[in-house]
């Protein structure tokens, strides 16, 4: 419809939002605005629905392990023997345990790794699968994909903590920028190598590493593919604190259960006061950044480097 004048307040704003959205399916909007309201309303009704202390595996998933245990719920990816590479199923799966997580009786969520990797990014043999359309029909499916899946986190309602066993590549570093807290072992690194894959900044990363660690270093990481050691996140922002592997699991899980006993509704409160200003601004980065990818899956750049890697012929 036509942008309604100045002084019609009303269907200004509501304009306004709903361009702010993009190209985003009426569907999809749909959808958002129903999870966010369920989300709200469980929040109210889960003290009544909890179980405290329970150890509950939840739905079946092929890719990773989710389980809720003294109001922690965990999501573990579990592709150890692909060092936990994102598959296709996986975004869907990690999209579904999130809103799960979000709506369930926990305090916190917690991602991590099953495994000697945290995760080696996207499996870039999802870009093998290529449907009728072709690599454009793919390009243009994997776009919508990974706005939805970043889209997820930034809406996430509650603590979200990342658990960083290990080695950390690609879009498992850039949604480190969404978290609320990254916990890291000393054996853990973080690298985003997108100029040597002919990729471009995924997960919010063009506006949240500039942010966090100053654009010299985001373009250290970012554009020449810098690989941090835990120890160099740490002091650039991205990771919250650093454990020695020794000891990480014991340390970072008896902390963690102290958060989970805090009162969960002023948790979930100041997370909301602390990115709502933000929100609106990582949705708009997000469609960029898909948008722009969206181009670089067909780029010779990006081809030759995924058929290098899938060919043996290459490795970070
Ligand atoms: C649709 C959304 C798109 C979002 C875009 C996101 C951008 C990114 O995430 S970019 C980052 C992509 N990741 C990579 O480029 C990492 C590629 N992997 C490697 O370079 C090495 O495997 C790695 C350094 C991680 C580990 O090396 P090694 O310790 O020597 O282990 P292996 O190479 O033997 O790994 C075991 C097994 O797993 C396969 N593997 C590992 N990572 C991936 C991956 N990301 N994609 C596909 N396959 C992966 C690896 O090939 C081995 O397979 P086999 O040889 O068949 O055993």
């Amino acid at each position: 419809m036509p942008k309604p004048g100045v002084f019609d307040f009303i269907n200004k704003a509501k304009w306004d939002a709903w361009n702010a959205l993009g190209s985003l399916p009426k569907e999809t909007a749909r959808q958002n605005y129903v999870d966010l309201v369920s989300s709200l309303s469980s929040s109210s009704e889960s003290s009544s629905q909890g179980k405290p202390g329970a150890d509950r595996e939840q739905q079946e998933y092929e890719n990773l392990v989710v389980t809720s245990e003294d109001g922690i719920t965990k999501i573990m990816f579990n592709r150890p023997t692909r060092k936990n590479a994102i598959s296709t199923q996986m975004y869907q799966e990690i999209m579904l345990a999130l809103k799960a997580a979000s709506k369930d009786d926990s305090t916190i969520t917690v991602v991590t790794g099953n495994g000697d990797y945290y995760s080696s990014g996207n499996d870039l043999a999802n870009f093998t699968d290529i449907p009728p359309g072709g690599v454009e029909e793919k390009a243009k499916q994997s776009a919508i994909m990974l706005r939805d899946f970043v889209d997820t986190f930034i809406d996430f309602p509650k603590p979200l903590i990342a658990v960083v066993n290990g080695p950390a590549v690609g879009i498992s570093v850039t949604t480190l920028g969404l978290f609320d807290a990254v916990y890291a072992s000393d054996k853990a690194t973080f690298h985003t190598p997108f100029s040597h894959l002919g990729l471009s900044p995924e997960g919010c990363a063009s506006y949240t590493f500039p942010k966090i660690m100053g654009p010299a270093k985001a373009t250290e990481m970012l554009i020449f593919g810098k690989k941090l050691t835990a120890r160099e996140a740490c002091a650039q922002g991205l990771v919250t604190e650093v454990f020695p592997d020794s000891t990480f699991q014991k340390e970072v899980w008896t902390r963690l259960k102290a958060y989970s006993k805090l009162p969960q509704n002023s948790m979930r409160i100041s997370k909301q006061v602390i990115r709502k200003i933000e929100k609106e601004k990582l949705h708009a980065v997000n469609a960029e950044e898909c948008s722009v990818l969206q181009k670089r899956w067909l780029s010779d750049e990006c081809m030759n480097a995924t058929m290098n890697f899938l060919s043996k012929r290459s490795k970070l």
